[in-house]
Order: structure tokens, then C-alpha cells, then sequence
């Protein structure tokens, strides 16, 4: 299949590399020193049982050469979306399946107000990958699975197309009963996790052996699940429990991108994260006490005006 990877980053770069590996025919979107490392010596995928590098690897930052392909991969964060839709109209045939990766619950529809809900499949990642340096990314735990589907959910040719080859390049992939309900699970454990780990700077450990910290990561999890009731979102009753057991097989010192981000100084996802929940809250007349804290102190910190 031709696939095309716009923002070939942790999870961009983890994707392609293993689909390139697999004989796809892969264009990866990147710029700067990536693209020249790339460029220059290929793909090198760090797994957690070594290291695979596909060389040659096709990769530019211009998409107007590649023409169109089966699928695109939207692998840039929440807040690169709009430069990266711009790359798409060169990529994009009457069946190109646009795969939304973010974590969130606004993504999808960001990206479908540009092309069209026809085009775009919503995609809950479940994997750990960062950039370890140009031209090379590191797969640091997680199943390496890619759940995606229609809008509809309805099955499609290319879905299942589009399945074949993340399975035959060795990434998990299972049809799921409701993309949006995975969606939001996915959601109701990254956002409580981050914002919180973010706040206090505590690990997965810390943050659920703590009783204090424990009961806070549950009633932001609530929250959530209210949020996704308003929604018409159908959770499983017992969600907040069944998250908090995945908390419990966390490493324990495994932290969020969300929390590592704002730690570093770097621009983070908090407006796609924490800032959605309060956002769509008020907008559903949902209560988000905890997640309107979360936001507001992480807020603070990152318009860097604490100390003014
Ligand atoms: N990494 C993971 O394991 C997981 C990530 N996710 C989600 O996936 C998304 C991506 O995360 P992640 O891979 O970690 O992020 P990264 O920052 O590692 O990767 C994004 C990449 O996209 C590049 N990029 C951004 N805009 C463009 C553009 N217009 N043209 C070309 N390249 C571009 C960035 O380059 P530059 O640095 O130059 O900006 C960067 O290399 C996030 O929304 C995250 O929530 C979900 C589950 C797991
Ligand atoms: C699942 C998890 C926690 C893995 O990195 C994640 O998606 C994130 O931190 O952004």
C-alpha cells in the first residue's frame, strides 16, 4: 500500500519505519535535521529487542511530489495540526483515508472540518515511542498497537486494508466496537495521568500509592466519564476502576508525554488534554472542578508568568 507520514516523530517514525520494513511503499513528511539524517542514512527503529534500520528511506518535507496515496498518517502533535493539514490536498485521492493519531478527543474532528468525515479515521495509538535523535526513534514499552475505524465505525475495504498491512508490518490492530469509545478511555486515563503527574511531578507509582493523589486521579477520572456520558459516548460502568488497574501496571516510574513536555520547558498538549475537558465541560454544563485546577496551575506555568 502507499502510505504517507505527516510529522515522522516518535509515533510517526515508529509507524512508518515498521511499514516501510514491511515492504510498503512509505513517504515520510519531515524537516530539518531529521529529514537530513534520514536523508542521509535511513530509518533506524530501536525496539525493545534491537534495533532495525530501513535504508533507503523515502523522505522529503515537499508533499507536492509524492501524489496520491492509500493512507496519510497525521503523526504531529494537537498543536501542529493546522501546518500539517496543509501538506494533505497533494496526498489526498477520492478514498485516501486520513488517520488521525493524537491523543484527545478533538483531533478527528479538527482534520474533518478540513476533509471531510468521509476521509478521515480516528486511530487510538497504544505504544511509547519518542525521537532518540535524528533519523532514529526508540519504541520504549507499549504494545505497539494502532486501533482505527471509519467515522461510522462501519467496516470498509480500506479499513481492513489498511489493518492487513499494520499487522503484516507487526503492529497490533484489532477492529474495535466503537472508535469513539476507545477514544475516550484512552482519554479518561492519559489526561487525569498527565495533568496531575504534570502538577506534582510524581510518577505513575507515586501518584497511585499515594491515598491523597490516588483519590484525586479518580475523581479526575470521573469527571471524564460524566463528560463522556454528555457526550453519548457509551463507557463501560465500571471505566474508572477498570483505569485505575491499568494505572496499577504502569511502570512505576513511567510518566506521560504531557507531563515529560511541560517538565522540559518544551510546548505541550495541554490545551488537547486538560484544557478539552474544561472546554467541553462548560460547553455540555459538565462540572470539571479538578481538571479546572489542573488547568489553570499548569497554565500558569507554562505562560511562564508564575513568578511575575
Ligand atoms: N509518541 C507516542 O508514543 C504516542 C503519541 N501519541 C500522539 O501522537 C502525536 C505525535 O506525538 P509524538 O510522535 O510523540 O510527537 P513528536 O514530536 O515526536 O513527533 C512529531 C513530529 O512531527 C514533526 N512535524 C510537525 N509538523 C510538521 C510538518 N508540518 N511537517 C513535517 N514534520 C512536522 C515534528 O517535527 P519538529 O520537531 O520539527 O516540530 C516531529 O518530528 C501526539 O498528538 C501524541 O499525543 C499517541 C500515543 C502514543
Ligand atoms: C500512553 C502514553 C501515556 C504513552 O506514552 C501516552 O500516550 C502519552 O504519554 O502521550
Amino acid at each position: 500500500m502507499r502510505f504517507a507520514v505527516i510529522g515522522a516523530g516518535g509515533l510517526g517514525g515508529y509507524l512508518g519505519g515498521r511499514l516501510a520494513g514491511a515492504g510498503h511503499d512509505v513517504t515520510l513528511i519531515a524537516r530539518g535535521s531529521h529529514l537530513a539524517a534520514l536523508r542521509a542514512a535511513g530509518l533506524t527503529v530501536i525496539g525493545v529487542d534491537g534495533a532495525a534500520t530501513v535504508t533507503p528511506v523515502r523522505a522529503t518535507d515537499d508533499p507536492t511530489g509524492i501524489g496520491a496515496v492509500d493512507a496519510v498518517l497525521l503523526a504531529v502533535k494537537t498543536w501542529q495540526l493546522d501546518e500539517a493539514l496543509a501538506a494533505l490536498p497533494p496526498l489526498a485521492g477520492p478514498d485516501t483515508a486520513v488517520i488521525t493519531v493524537q491523543n484527545g478527543v478533538e483531533a478527528p474532528h479538527r482534520v474533518a472540518q478540513a476533509v471531510g468525515r468521509h476521509a478521515v479515521m480516528p486511530g487510538v495509538a497504544k505504544v511509547i515511542a519518542m525521537l532518540a535523535g535524528p533519523g532514529t526513534v526508540r519504541h520504549a514499552g507499549g504494545p505497539g498497537a494502532l486501533d482505527l475505524a471509519e467515522w461510522d465505525n462501519r467496516p470498509t475495504g480500506r479499513a481492513e486494508r489498511i489493518r492487513e498491512a499494520l499487522v503484516g508490518a507487526g503492529i497490533t490492530t484489532t477492529p474495535p466496537a466503537d472508535i469513539w469509545a476507545d477514544l475516550w478511555a484512552k482519554f479518561l486515563f492519559v489526561v487525569p495521568s498527565g495533568g496531575l503527574g504534570a502538577v506534582t511531578d510524581a510518577t505513575f507509582g507515586v501518584l497511585r500509592q499515594r491515598p491523597g493523589t490516588r483519590r484525586i486521579l479518580q475523581a479526575a477520572m470521573a469527571e471524564i466519564e460524566g463528560l463522556a456520558r454528555a457526550h453519548g459516548v457509551a463507557l463501560p460502568a465500571d471505566i474508572v476502576a477498570r483505569t485505575m488497574a491499568f494505572v496499577d501496571q504502569q511502570p512505576a516510574e513511567g510518566t506521560t508525554s504531557l507531563h515529560r513536555d511541560i517538565k522540559a520547558g518544551r510546548r505541550s498538549e495541554l490545551d488537547a488534554w486538560t484544557g478539552a475537558v474544561v472546554r467541553l465541560g462548560a460547553r455540555t454544563g459538565t462540572p470539571t472542578p479538578v481538571h479546572d485546577v489542573i488547568h489553570e496551575v499548569l497554565s500558569l506555568r507554562e505562560s511562564g508568568s508564575a513568578s511575575a
